[in-house]
């Protein structure tokens, strides 16, 4: 899978987030997409997934050689973000059997594996309501990392976690990474400094 991005950019009214961004995204790369609060990361990432059109430039979707058109890229992409909502309703049980109603698990992962990788045998039939912000983070991390997807985007990956938090997430990024093509947004240095490759915003913020 890979997504090309030609001369594109994104603006809000008439403020230019980003601008003329030239890059190819493939498979088996990391990429860091980099800088402060508010720069336009998340803005980059929804992009680069297809939930918001870019509005100037060409972005290019592709599997298997072959051109992916713009609406069917989501059933592709996992996506972990704080901007996204886990169903407070839902036990954590019922919340991963919902979310893979709609994406393949891993191979060799089913929900017992998720919840016995998660540490949370004892809060299976808990509501996510009364999680800590920190389990919600690792709950959003777990379904996109065990979703059977080429792509996996994170945004602030390591939010709300703890130092043990960290350390897990990184030893996910090692197991459940590889082969993948992954983005990850942050301005925290243990968050991505494995990626291969980085795209620092403030490169493309000429007017
Ligand atoms: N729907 C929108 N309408 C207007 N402005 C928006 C919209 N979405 C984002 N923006 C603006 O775009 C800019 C970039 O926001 P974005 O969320 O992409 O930054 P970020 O780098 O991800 O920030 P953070 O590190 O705080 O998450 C901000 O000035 C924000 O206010």
């Amino acid at each position: 899978m890979s997504i090309s991005l030609q001369g594109v950019g994104r603006r809000f009214n008439r403020e230019w987030i980003f601008r003329g961004v030239e890059q190819t995204f493939v498979s088996g790369e990391s990429y860091a997409i980099l800088g402060p609060n508010g720069s336009g990361k998340s803005t980059l990432l929804q992009v680069l997934n297809a939930s918001l059109a870019p509005s100037a430039g060409t972005i290019s979707f592709t599997l298997n050689d072959d051109k992916l058109e713009a609406e069917y890229v989501f059933k592709h992409i996992a996506l972990a973000a704080p901007y996204m909502e886990v169903i407070e309703e839902f036990t954590l049980s019922e919340m991963i059997d919902f979310h893979f109603k709609f994406k393949n698990y891993l191979s060799g992962i089913g929900r017992a594996e998720v919840i016995a990788l998660l540490g949370m045998e004892t809060s299976k039939d808990k509501l996510i309501r009364y999680f800590s912000s920190g389990m919600k983070q690792r709950l959003k991390l777990a379904l996109a990392f065990f979703a059977d997807t080429p792509i996996l985007m994170l945004d602030e990956p390591t939010s709300n976690l703890d130092n043990q938090g960290i350390d897990w997430y990184l030893s996910l990024i090692q197991r459940y990474a590889a082969g993948r093509l992954l983005i990850v947004c942050s301005n925290q240095e243990h968050e991505y400094s494995f990626c291969h490759h980085q795209l620092r915003i403030s490169d493309y913020k000429q007017s």
